[in-house]
């Protein structure tokens, strides 16, 4: 981010008289970090998301640093006089974009998240799902230094999800932060770089994060299995994106196994050191005995390829032969 974001003592209150619904909350906004918002029903998340989003001021105390943000609500206004493409295209345009380049990532994203087929349908004729992928690719298209994330990833289908948790660490990967709220707590499990609770009007560090991130994650995993140079692993595990386990692997090889948000990051990492890994097998980790995992909502090849990291989707990859 250009300018670190900093709150200070933030309060915020609806209505001269109402209560406050957040009180005194202090702070900093990391760059390149993923932070997960919790708390109950009512907490406040909403409200400290739309003020990280700079769409709503503080009542009280003050925010320092703005960076270029981007921010997914959670109830999109659908109703608005435009296509899905239209719409992005627009949206592109006000971000900047010469009308081409807003047109040519409009459909990129639309076809990422599998809904080229609506790009030319009124934004009010879209189904609920459909209009949450425009939702969510409004927020990117501006590759944004800050992305907040108020529940976003509510009704979209299981290949969406997917998606949308690798576009979360290509952003972290690429120098971005992301501050998200979800309900469920599988999502991105054991990638946050820190964790917070909204409760009683209060901001309050809850003991994840970090420890989070070495304590086992219960959401999906990605083994990679690579080949590297002598001297092994570049630079300290604890800095490769999502801070791997590392183990031998078979045949000489190194393994190293990451939160599957991390997987695309961590092989990009890999496949650009110097001199870079070559890559022998990238598979889905056992899931630890007793964790549940979320329920297939959809059985095409579509919800299967989400479960690759996207390094291996986008770019035509081989294993190099030995
Ligand atoms: N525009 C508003 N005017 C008046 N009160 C509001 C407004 N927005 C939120 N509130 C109130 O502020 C409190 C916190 O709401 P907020 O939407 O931030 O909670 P939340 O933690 O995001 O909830 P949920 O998990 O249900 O989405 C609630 O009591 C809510 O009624």
């Amino acid at each position: 981010m250009s300018q670190r974001m900093r709150l200070d003592g933030v309060g915020r209150r609806y209505g001269m008289r109402g209560p406050w619904v957040l009180r005194d909350v202090q702070l900093d906004v990391p760059v390149g970090a993923l932070l997960r918002i919790e708390g109950a029903n009512g907490s406040g998340k909403s409200t400290l998301l739309r003020l990280l989003a700079g769409i709503d001021r503080p009542t009280a105390g003050r925010i320092t640093g703005c960076p270029r943000t981007a921010y997914v609500p959670e109830r999109f206004p659908a109703a608005l006089p435009f296509t899905a493409a239209g719409y992005l295209t627009h949206l592109g345009r006000i971000h900047g974009l010469r009308t081409p380049e807003a047109s040519r990532c409009a459909a990129e994203w639309l076809e990422r998240f599998g809904a080229a087929g609506h790009a030319h349908t009124p934004l009010a004729e879209l189904s609920k799902g459909t209009s949450q992928k425009v939702a969510v690719a409004q927020a990117l298209l501006a590759e944004p230094e800050l992305l907040v994330l108020d529940e976003a990833w509510t009704g979209l289908d299981r290949a969406a999800r997917g998606i949308l948790d690798r576009v979360v660490a290509e952003r972290v990967a690429d120098g971005g932060t992301v501050v998200f709220v979800d309900h469920d707590p599988r999502r991105l499990a054991g990638a946050a770089d820190s964790v917070y609770r909204v409760a009683e009007g209060l901001l309050l560090p809850r003991d994840g994060g970090t420890e989070e991130r070495q304590a086992a994650p219960v959401g999906p995993r990605v083994v990679i299995e690579a080949e590297g140079p002598p001297g092994g692993v570049p630079g300290s595990a604890a800095h490769l994106p999502g801070a791997p386990d590392i183990d031998p692997g078979p045949g000489g090889t190194t393994r190293l196994t990451v939160p599957a948000a991390h997987s695309d990051a961590l092989l990009r990492a890999l496949l650009t050191a110097r001199p870079p890994w070559h890559i022998r097998a990238v598979t889905a980790a056992a899931p630890p005995p007793g964790t549940a995992h979320e329920p297939p909502d959809d059985t095409s090849g579509a919800a299967h390829q989400a479960t690759l990291p996207t390094a291996l989707q986008d770019t035509p990859y081989e294993a190099p032969l030995s």
